[in-house]
């Protein structure tokens, strides 16, 4: 498999999506070989439909553990319909979002623990593991309050969780930080959004020379 999965990591309201938006066109124009942006828990019709299901504010019933199977669900089936094909084509990938979220929100945000939430994405991605993750880190405060500030529908069931659940989930990105220095990138997404894009791209060009003009 000669493509490259990049996966973007962060707490709520860092920024991931803003800067994918505004990331991709400018990659699009200095790339040799497509892009693919795609996200999680989504990407395709199924995982998609799945995606509703975990973040309807109205499913206060699910059990943790049953969110975290609905998330991996939808992980196989994006790896499988969509990820898989895409590197096997040697195209990049950019996914906002992958294992490392369901380490840090149901590992440890959920307390189910990381290593029985890793063993059961081990099955989910047959150990497809993703070439470079860029986490984008914010202070959970800050991530609420961006989103609070901006927000145009009801927040989703987890952006509605208590902040001591959105610590957690920070405090568990910082381990995996440490755990694999050479796979995680950390940005300093406090920064401004133009900021933020513009450490990204440097991030990714020079780690990949070769994939750029
Ligand atoms: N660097 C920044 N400075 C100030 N505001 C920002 C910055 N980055 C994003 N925002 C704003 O914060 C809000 C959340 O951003 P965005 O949806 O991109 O975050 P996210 O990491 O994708 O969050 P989530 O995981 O909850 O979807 C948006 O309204 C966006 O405009
Ligand atoms: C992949 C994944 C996601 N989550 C959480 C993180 C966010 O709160 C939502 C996804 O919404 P976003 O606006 O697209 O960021 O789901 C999770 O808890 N576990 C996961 O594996």
């Amino acid at each position: 498999m000669a493509g490259l999965l990049i996966t973007f990591e962060g707490p709520d309201g860092a920024g991931k999506t803003s800067a994918l938006t505004e990331l991709v066109p400018r990659l699009q124009q200095i790339v040799r070989r497509p892009i693919v942006v795609t996200r999680e828990p989504g990407g395709n019709p199924i995982s998609e439909a799945i995606r509703q299901i975990i973040l309807d504010p109205k499913n206060t019933a699910m059990d943790k553990r049953t969110e975290a199977l609905l998330y991996a669900a939808a992980r196989r089936q994006h790896i499988v319909e969509k990820i898989r094909p895409a590197l096997a084509a040697d195209k990049m990938v950019l996914c906002d979002r992958f294992v490392d979220s369901s380490l840090a929100y149901q590992g440890a945000g959920r307390d189910i623990g990381v290593t029985a939430v890793g063993k059961m994405n081990k099955f989910a991605t047959e150990q497809l593991a993703p070439d470079l993750t860029l986490y984008l880190d914010v202070p959970s405060e800050l991530g609420l309050q961006r989103i609070a500030a901006h927000r145009q529908s009801q927040n989703d069931r987890l952006d509605q969780e208590a902040l001591s659940f959105h610590q957690k989930v920070r405090g568990e990105y910082l381990a995996l930080v440490k755990q694999y220095p050479q796979r995680i990138k950390t940005i300093d997404a406090t920064q401004s959004l133009e900021q933020v894009i513009a450490a990204c791209q440097t991030v990714i060009t020079t780690t990949y020379r070769d994939w750029f003009n």
